[in-house]
């Protein structure tokens, strides 16, 4: 049997993209009713929860050929766009514009969000707790670096949520208006980014200065300012200032990721995989830590990460952050809790949200400026 022309085929695509737009139009009149009902209940119009859910019950359905990332690629947006309808999301993120913050903001929330970038972190916290901003995405660890202190800080200083994660691939490359790094006089970077970048720097920009920047899109705006000035930073924050890519993917080491949270209010409803982070403080005597440890792992959990940090408010004692697998409310996750914070001298249940995985960080895909998972 002789295939369809392309003619034929692309009649075939048409019927199916207006058939595509009518059910989306369907699905948006209806997120419209549900937004009238948020309202009058007072309830947020952001439910990461029910997003989670939504995108993974479709990827599981999907029968291909359309890969997982691409669905939730999609999904991202249409979520985006039904929470647009609703009422725009606004979301705070450590600016200037196309910081990794930034990426990592518009890779949760997609396109249709209300960006609001802030200067420094506590900015992003305080935009939160005026309620000038719904939901906050902070950087909160590097695969190289370690835990971001700032923003642990803040977790225990204020009385947010974490209401979800992410982890972004970070790609440095080495930006400029000069056209090869043997130019470059004046190398500008976030110290974190010249941590993951020491070995290349020092093979190849011996010669240049270096400035530490608060921001990698902040480096960016300084040399774009510069003849012979150079950024480590992202493609976006190079196109956006006009700086040509003079290398890609400079840092020491592959898989470089950062996990970023998502800060809110809300509580989340449960997605049968979730996440749990807690803050805690012992007393100063042997074993007090080793006891909420072990309560933690009488119940079975599984705790992912924990992280000690000074405590400003009393020096030379610590504040542990911890997460551990499972949803706050869950039976077993609440048993184990409320047991664990009866050992300790301060505990907080930061929040529980859908857990993403960091085998598979979100990639921002360098030739065509778009996400990837
Ligand atoms: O189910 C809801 O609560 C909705 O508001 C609908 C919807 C969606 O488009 O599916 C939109 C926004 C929420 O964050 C979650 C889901």
């Amino acid at each position: 049997m002789k295939g369809q022309s392309l003619e034929e085929l692309r009649r075939g695509i048409d019927a199916l993209d207006q058939e595509i737009l009518d059910r989306l139009n369907r699905r948006m009149r209806l997120v419209e009713q549900i937004g009238r009902i948020k309202a009058e209940k007072g309830l947020d119009t952001f439910d990461p929860g029910r997003e989670e859910a939504v995108c993974r019950r479709l990827v599981e359905a999907s029968p291909g050929p359309l890969p997982a990332e691409s669905v939730r690629a999609i999904y991202r947006e249409i979520l985006a766009a039904s929470r647009k309808l609703q009422q725009p999301l606004k979301v705070a993120f450590l600016g200037p514009e196309w910081t990794y913050s930034h990426l990592a903001a518009l890779s949760v929330f997609g396109h249709s969000a209300h960006y609001l970038p802030q200067s420094a972190l506590v900015d992003v916290f305080d935009h939160l707790s005026k309620g000038l901003a719904r939901v906050a995405v902070v950087p909160i660890e590097n695969s190289l670096e370690g835990g971001i202190g700032q923003t642990m800080d803040l977790l225990y200083e204020r009385p947010v949520r974490v209401v979800g994660e992410c982890y972004l691939e970070v790609a440095h490359c080495l930006c400029s208006r000069a056209s090869d790094p043997g130019s470059v006089r004046k190398l500008y970077a976030h110290p974190h980014a010249l941590g993951q970048c020491r070995r290349w720097i020092s093979e190849h920009l011996r010669h240049a200065e270096i400035y530490e920047c608060a921001s990698t899109a902040q480096a960016a705006r300084q040399a774009a300012s510069e003849a012979s000035g150079a950024a480590l930073c992202n493609v976006k924050a190079a196109e956006n200032y006009g700086l040509s890519v003079l290398a890609e993917r400079v840092e020491d080491h592959a898989g470089n990721t950062t996990r970023f949270i998502v800060l809110g209010f809300e509580e989340n409803s449960p997605t049968g995989d979730d996440k749990t982070s807690i803050l805690f403080a012992v007393a100063d005597k042997p074993g007090a830590l080793y006891r909420v440890l072990e309560v933690l792992t009488q119940h079975g959990l599984n705790m992912t990460r924990i992280e000690s940090r000074p405590n400003r408010l009393h020096p030379w004692q610590y504040l542990f952050f911890a997460d551990i697998g499972g949803y706050e409310r869950d039976e077993r996750v609440r048993a184990a809790l409320e047991e664990a914070a009866s050992r300790t001298t301060f505990f907080k249940i930061l929040g529980s949200y859908p857990r993403a995985n960091p085998r598979h960080p979100i990639r921002f895909d360098l030739e065509r400026s778009r996400f990837g998972g």
